[in-house]
């Protein structure tokens, strides 16, 4: 799915009327089947810019298109409809407690179902095949007839991440995809999330607080602070002043979990110099 954004300002959907916008005039294209890391330090306005591209924010200012759409300009019917085409996986997925985690999983259909059928397959999960495959690639395929309240937290997250692969939409918007994940899981899931996205051509939006991942994962890197765009590059263009100057005064936040090889390897390959600040 092709995405475009111009000049927009936006609200964080919490934030109280008359509150500074957390995106300010941003600019932003994206192509088709593009697999982009949104990175930056907390509150730089990662979270709100996936909400406005995926049409559930409406921005104050600025126009929104997808697919040379404007969503804020359609029936309630088609804005429901280009929802449809999009699936959101935020960083704590919504999972009812006494729900299986096959039919959570299954739940990725959902926006593109019928009512009926949606309400069916609460009760009759039909594709278990789809639901075991998508477990299998994030290592959690002996979850599938659990109660999701008997999860850990990466368990949950990974099933939130297992929609995903069922979904049928064009374009996946994620959230901190890795926060409750171990290293090896996290290596993981990036894996497959990249993996699975380029084989289907889906574009990929993902924000992530781990620098090393998005460097090892992505082509394109979306550096974000204070609700602004602070570079938009192909990854091996990312130097490490950029990144130094990207999270000045949040330098705890720039090797989450560290993969420090990774990312030495990527600071060696621009400035051969260049210190890392391993706070955590
Ligand atoms: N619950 C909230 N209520 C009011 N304002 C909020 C709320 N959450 C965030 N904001 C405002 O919106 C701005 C952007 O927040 P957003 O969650 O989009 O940033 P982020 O980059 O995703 O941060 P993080 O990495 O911590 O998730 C924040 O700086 C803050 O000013």
């Amino acid at each position: 799915m092709k995405l475009q954004i111009q000049d927009i300002n936006a609200c964080h959907p919490s934030a109280p009327p008359g509150s500074a916008p957390a995106i300010k005039g941003m600019s932003l294209q994206i192509n088709s089947g593009e697999q982009i890391a949104l990175i930056g330090p907390s509150g730089a306005g990662k979270t709100t810019l996936l909400q406005v591209l995926s049409c559930t924010l409406k921005p104050q200012q600025g126009l929104v298109s997808l697919n040379e759409q404007n969503p804020w300009q359609l029936s309630k019917r088609q804005l429901q409809k280009l929802r449809g085409q999009l699936i959101v996986a935020p960083q704590v997925p919504p999972l009812p407690p006494r729900q299986r985690v096959i039919t959570s999983v299954l739940a990725g259909r959902l926006p593109a179902m019928s009512l009926l059928q949606s309400l069916k397959s609460l009760f009759y999960p039909v594709d278990i095949p789809a639901a075991h495959m998508a477990l299998s690639k994030l290592d959690l395929p002996e979850k599938i007839f659990e109660r999701v309240d008997r999860l850990s937290g990466g368990e949950r997250q990974r099933v939130g991440l297992a929609r995903l692969f069922v979904s049928p939409a064009k374009l996946w918007l994620v959230d901190e995809p890795l926060s409750a994940l171990d290293p090896t899981r996290a290596r993981l899931a990036m894996s497959a999330l990249t993996d699975s996205a380029q084989e289907k051509g889906i574009s990929l939006i993902c924000t992530l607080h781990q620098v090393d991942m998005a460097l090892a994962f992505f082509k394109r890197i979306i550096g974000l602070r204070d609700g602004k765009i602070v570079f938009d590059l192909p990854t091996e263009q990312v130097t490490p002043a950029m990144l130094k100057s990207l999270y000045a005064q949040y330098e705890h936040e720039l090797l989450g979990q560290p993969d420090r090889e990774l990312i030495e390897k990527q600071f060696e390959r621009t400035t051969p110099t260049v210190v890392v600040n391993n706070c955590r």
